[in-house]
């Protein structure tokens, strides 16, 4: 079996080799010539596996290690009767670490507490359930919005649900996980317009981490470079990698989609595709998630005086990820290399980043009261 698979892909060989020769290419760059006679096609978001790429290709199956899958076309892939397989929450815990990171991050900055804000969550799939969850468990109060999940649930989803005007009206901070989805009822395309971007009330922090589409970025840059008077963290834009750098200069976290960019998020991405091709082929996958993924380089953390949640939380998120590190990247590297290699940069040498969940939190003393909460919050906790 012939397979081209994505540079960016780690662990591949070891996944992936059992099944045939491998041909590693950047994502960007691959294209109908390198898969005309190839087997399987393994890619991440940054490769549009479209008509034009599939023209002439004899391809079997294709997998993305990734979430989102707008960069396939699936009816292409129907037509040729190409088996496919994304990976579905592959990365959600890392997406929401790096929520947690850059709330903590702004609440510090500007001078308010995390834990006395209103959340609302716009898309409550794999990213959207895990981060409510983790916010409900440091007591956040919150508010979700998933207009095709209620229309599934009926009267229950009423009353799990709101309508997005309704979280834009009461949320202190919006977060958007949704797919781009370009049409039909519940599309995302600019779901965040000019009306509803001049509609946040003043001193809100929206982010986005689902895709940058999503959002009217046009009317964004008007309201922050205009009244200014509401923040923004971006990690997904319109037109990656050539991003919009005015905006970026306005925005306050500004980072190259790498929110889910942990190695843990992308090793079970690799994995997970690897089971999807052994099943395609009849075979057993040839390696188990725990032999791919290596032990923390940070292993555990004491605390041992009672201190304050929002103290004690930002201790551990900074313990495994800081955002910060990842905007200052961005910012270094485009200075450095210009937007578009700059952004592309940053993804394809991405520091080596863990989940909270491979921090094991020692508590003793008066910190003891704290385990409920950072459980809650994703970390690993041993009280007394
Ligand atoms: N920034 C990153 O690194 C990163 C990482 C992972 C995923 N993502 C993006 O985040 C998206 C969400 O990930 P997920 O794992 O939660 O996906 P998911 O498919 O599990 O959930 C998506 C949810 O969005 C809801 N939704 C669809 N249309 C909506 C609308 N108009 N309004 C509100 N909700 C709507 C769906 O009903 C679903 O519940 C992915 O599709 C991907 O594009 C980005
Ligand atoms: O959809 C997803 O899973 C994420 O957007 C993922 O982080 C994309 O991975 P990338 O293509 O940026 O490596």
């Amino acid at each position: 079996m012939k397979l081209i698979v994505d540079a960016n892909i780690p662990a591949a060989e070891r996944c992936f080799g059992a099944f045939g020769t491998l041909t590693r290419l950047p994502g960007r760059e691959i294209s109908a010539e390198h898969i005309r006679d190839a087997d399987a096609l393994i890619v991440r978001s940054i490769t549009q596996v479209n008509e034009s790429l599939l023209a002439e290709s004899a391809l079997r199956f294709v997998g993305t290690c990734t979430i989102g899958t707008d960069h396939i076309d699936h009816a292409a892939l129907a037509r040729r009767n190409i088996a496919f397989a994304s990976a579905p929450g592959c990365n959600a815990d890392a997406v929401v670490d790096y929520v947690l990171s850059s709330l903590l991050i702004l609440a510090e900055r500007d001078g308010w507490s995390l834990l006395a804000r209103t959340v609302g969550v716009v898309g409550v799939g794999n990213v959207g359930s895990r981060l409510l969850a983790r916010l409900q468990a440091l007591g956040v109060k919150t508010l979700a919005c998933d207009p095709p999940r209620a229309a599934a649930m009926g009267e229950k989803g009423d009353q799990a649900f709101a309508p997005l005007d309704t979280l834009i009206e009461r949320c202190d901070v919006l977060c958007l996980h949704t797919p781009l989805v370009k049409d039909g009822p519940h599309a995302t395309y600019q779901l965040l317009d000019a009306q509803r971007i001049n509609e946040l009330a003043p001193g809100t922090v929206l982010l986005n981490a689902g895709r940058g589409d999503c959002i009217d970025e046009m009317a964004l840059r008007g309201r922050l470079a205009g009244k200014g008077d509401i923040s923004a963290v971006l990690d997904v834009w319109e037109n990656e990698p050539s991003i919009d750098a005015s905006l970026r200069d306005l925005v306050a976290l500004a980072t190259p989609h790498i929110a889910g960019h942990s190695l843990d998020g992308k090793l079970r991405g690799t994995w997970m595709i690897q089971q999807a091709l052994a099943d395609h082929g009849g075979q057993v996958a040839p390696e188990a998630f725990t032999d791919i993924c290596p032990p923390p380089a940070v292993a555990s953390l004491h605390l041992q005086e009672a201190l304050p949640l929002e103290d004690a939380l930002r201790l551990c998120t900074r313990a495994v990820y800081d955002v910060r590190r990842d905007h200052d990247s961005l910012q270094r590297q485009m200075h450095r290399q210009g937007v578009k290699v700059g952004f592309d940069t940053c993804r394809a040498d991405y520091p080596l980043r863990r989940e909270f969940a491979t921090l094991m939190v020692r508590l003793s003393g008066g910190a003891a009261e704290l385990e409920a909460p950072l459980r809650g919050a994703g970390f690993q906790v041993q009280a007394g």
